[in-house]
């Protein structure tokens, strides 16, 4: 064993004489020396004390009658001062009493004067042995206490509840934790079967599992489970859990690593880890990934996969079933006049409204703002849908107490069946859309069933129709920016805005995709104004960030010029928003400004007026009547991207682009390049001089943030530029 003190041997033990007879005392040191024992003497129990303060020594031969100090009295001092030296009486006395009394001191033995030399050296050696194997004890004793000590702490320190179980299961050890964590006292469990705290509803497991453990040689088992606490109001707490069998060696056979293969189980070693704050985070993320927070119901991912596998079992069994898609009328005006706390506690109570309509299995899940989908797995007939749809109807007409008012809403409900309505889950969804579109369209508060001849591009134009209008509430709109590039230094000087829709389901969908409706729905105006207020404020925070000389380009449909207060509207917005007006350039197609040139010459006149700069955007490929560039104020020819793509390698016949920037050179007018795409294009367009390019060349459009991040690399690297020139 490592780390142990050694032992002093017999031989070289440290031995006291006392006796206030000097010859004696020399007599007895000889005697002993002559056997290689270290002697030290005093005269007298005075002198003793004194030595065996001063020195440590494993045996003292004493005597009992000295004159200033007798031998009891020395051996009394001993014990007083916890002196651990075994002590051998020599004396002239030998009464009972006086041995006796000695002997009652914890003397080892006692010999009588005069001694024999060699009993003397006899008892001397016996008792040194004796002394010796007491001393290594003692020293074991205490290493084994500091050890246990020290285990004690670890145990009890550990943040876990660590357990040890007899082979029936009951409990025989148990760290303090399980009296912090759960409430048991140690000495209530110990003796008990682990059941006494699992959790109800855990016990068939526990007892599987802990059964399987008593088998030899399983290993290591980990599984997670409910505990109780001592408290039967406290609720149960949840633990990670590690057993595994304690074992004995026996029989004689043992494998290649010296194990025995024949172990007797004796027991299980076990700990707890308390993760129920860890378990209660995780279902909570849970939750929240799969349901509403507002009303608790399922969301629209949780509500997909559960259509989706009851699609399957209707398919396997040749079954039908319903899906409602609800849509609440009037929300907006209660959510408009109330604020958006009414709104929720609206949207709350309708659905318990609606939850109290149903059935255990069906599925009501709130699909986005005020719609909610219902799922109906075991209706069989339309009857029964339509039944459904009424009661819900019915229920929700009922007046809504939110504080002091009554409010009245209703609900249109498009009803879709499978498999006549659908047979995939996104079909299913769409066409109870659908249909519910139709109940709101035909004037709001009903039902009705979805039927093939509803899919007509004019039913999809009008959900495409709410959808932007959603769009344009619930800010799913974004405003992407494209810069625009002077030719000759790279520097950036302006952007395009750009409107973008980040749908839900769609994803990012193009101006191309969802404009030429918002044209025909007047959206466009509500869109563009949007837009307007988005990339001022979008725009101004560079400028806050010293991009001063940005000019910002915004598009704009003939709708919103045609009206008869576009001016005095726009400048009004620009106050409103703290824009310069001299940095807004508004980008017009030419075929606006020929529809009504004599109302034009007016409005563009009064931009002008107020510093806003006109741009014609896709130059050449409208009227083309050159003669109203004359009478207009106009600032920017934008140069189509058809033109640009004809400049390729090593073709000279992009004679439109030449002329088109000829034609600006000559009327003093700026020219944008659209559309570059290649580092050909650009050099052409350079040797034409044209002043600023615009294209996927030098950046596809993209939201602001990452604008902000190309305008500081382009600040970089010109800084870097005019350093190396210097
Ligand atoms: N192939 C190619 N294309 C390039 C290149 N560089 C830019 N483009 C694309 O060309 C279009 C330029 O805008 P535009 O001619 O004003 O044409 C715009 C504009 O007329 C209209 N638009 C976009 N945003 C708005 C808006 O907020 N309001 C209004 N009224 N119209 C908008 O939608 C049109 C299309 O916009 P986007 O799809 O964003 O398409 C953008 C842009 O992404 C290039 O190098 N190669």
């Amino acid at each position: 064993m490592k780390n142990l003190t050694p032992m002093p041997s017999p031989n070289n033990a440290r031995i006291l004489v006392v006796d206030d007879e000097p010859r004696l005392v020399t007599s007895l040191k000889q005697l002993l020396n002559s056997h290689q024992y270290e002697v030290d003497t005093a005269l007298g129990g005075k002198a003793a004390c004194e030595q065996l303060i001063r020195q440590k020594y494993e045996l003292v031969l004493l005597d009992l009658n000295m004159g200033d100090m007798d031998g009891h009295q020395v051996m009394g001092f001993m014990a007083e001062n916890s002196i651990d030296a075994a002590t051998i009486v020599v004396s002239g006395e030998s009464t009972f009493s006086a041995v006796s009394k000695a002997l009652r001191r914890g003397a080892y033995d006692y010999l009588k004067k005069p001694y024999d030399p060699e009993e003397l050296v006899a008892t001397v050696e016996s008792a040194l042995s004796k002394k010796l194997l007491e001393s290594a004890h003692g020293a074991m004793q205490r290493r084994l206490q500091r050890s246990e000590e020290l285990h004690r702490y670890i145990v009890n320190s550990s943040p876990d509840i660590v357990f040890m179980l007899d082979k029936e299961g009951k409990f025989t050890f148990l760290n303090n934790k399980i009296e912090k964590i759960l409430g048991f006292k140690k000495r209530e469990l110990l003796g008990q079967k682990y059941t006494a705290i699992i959790a109800e509803n855990e016990l068939k497991k526990a007892r599987y599992l802990f059964q399987q453990n008593t088998a030899v040689n399983k290993g290591i088992r980990n599984f997670e489970m409910h505990l109780k606490s001592s408290d039967s109001n406290r609720p149960d707490r949840f633990f990670d859990i590690t057993i595994f069998p304690i074992e004995r060696k026996t029989g004689k056979s043992f494998n290649a690593e010296g194990q025995s293969l024949n172990p007797t189980f004796i027991g299980t070693y076990g700990t707890a880890r308390d993760i129920t704050e860890r378990k209660e985070a995780e279902d909570f993320i849970n939750f929240q990934a799969y349901h509403d927070l507002l009303t608790r119901l399922p969301n629209r991912s949780l509500f997909k996969d559960r259509l989706n596998l009851a699609i399957a079992q209707a398919k396997r069994n040749s079954e039908r079933l319903a899906v409602m898609f609800l849509d609440l009328d009037r929300f907006k005006v209660v959510n408009d006049t109330l604020g958006h706390a009414m709104g929720d506690r609206l949207l709350q109570a309708v659905s318990a409204r609606l939850e109290g309509c149903l059935r255990e299995g069906d599925t009501l899940s709130r699909f986005g703002g005020d719609e909610f989908t219902l799922l109906l797995p075991e209706i069989n007939s339309r009857e029964d849908a339509r039944k459904i749809a009424k009661k819900l109807i019915q229920e929700l007409k009922e007046p809504f107490k939110l504080g002091d008012h009554d409010v009245f809403i209703g609900v249109s409900i498009g009803i879709a069946m499978y498999p006549e309505g659908g047979i995939s889950v996104e079909q299913i969804i769409q066409n109870a859309d659908v249909a519910m579109y139709h109940v709101k369209s035909r004037g709001k508060d009903g039902y009705q069933f979805f039927v093939s001849s509803m899919n007509t591009p004019s039913s999809n134009r009008l959900i495409l129709e709410r959808d932007l209008r959603k769009a344009l509430e619930d800010d799913q709109l974004k405003v992407y920016y494209q810069p625009q590039v002077n030719a000759q230094s790279g520097e950036i000087i302006g952007v395009e805005a750009l409107v973008r829709w980040h749908h839900p389901e769609k994803g990012v969908l193009s101006p191309s995709q969802f404009l030429p409706l918002a044209e025909e729905t007047k959206l466009i105006v509500d869109i563009s104004n949007w837009v307007l207020k988005t990339a001022c404020n979008e725009v101004k925070k560079w400028f806050q960030e010293g991009y001063h000389n940005i000019r910002l380009a915004v598009n704009f449909s003939p709708k919103q010029i045609e009206h008869p207060r576009f001016v005095q509207a726009l400048i009004a917005q620009l106050k409103r928003y703290d824009f310069p007006a001299e940095k807004l350039e508004i980008e017009l197609t030419e075929n606006v400004i020929m529809n009504d040139l004599e109302n034009m010459v007016k409005t563009l006149s009064m931009l002008a007026e107020n510093k806003i700069t006109i741009a014609i955007d896709d130059f050449g490929t409208g009227y083309s009547s050159l003669s109203y560039l004359h009478t207009l104020p106009i600032h920017t020819l934008k140069v189509d991207q058809s033109f640009v793509k004809n400049i390729q390698e090593k073709r000279n016949e992009a004679c439109i682009v030449n002329a088109i920037v000829a034609m600006a050179q000559g009327l003093k007018l700026n020219i944008v390049a659209e559309g570059v795409e290649t580092e050909t294009q650009l050099k052409y367009l350079k040797a034409l001089g044209c002043q600023e390019v615009q294209g996927f060349y030098f950046g596809r459009p993209q939201p602001a943030e990452y604008i902000l991040t190309l305008l500081a690399e382009h600040k970089n690297s010109q800084q870097k530029n005019q350093y190396e020139a210097v």
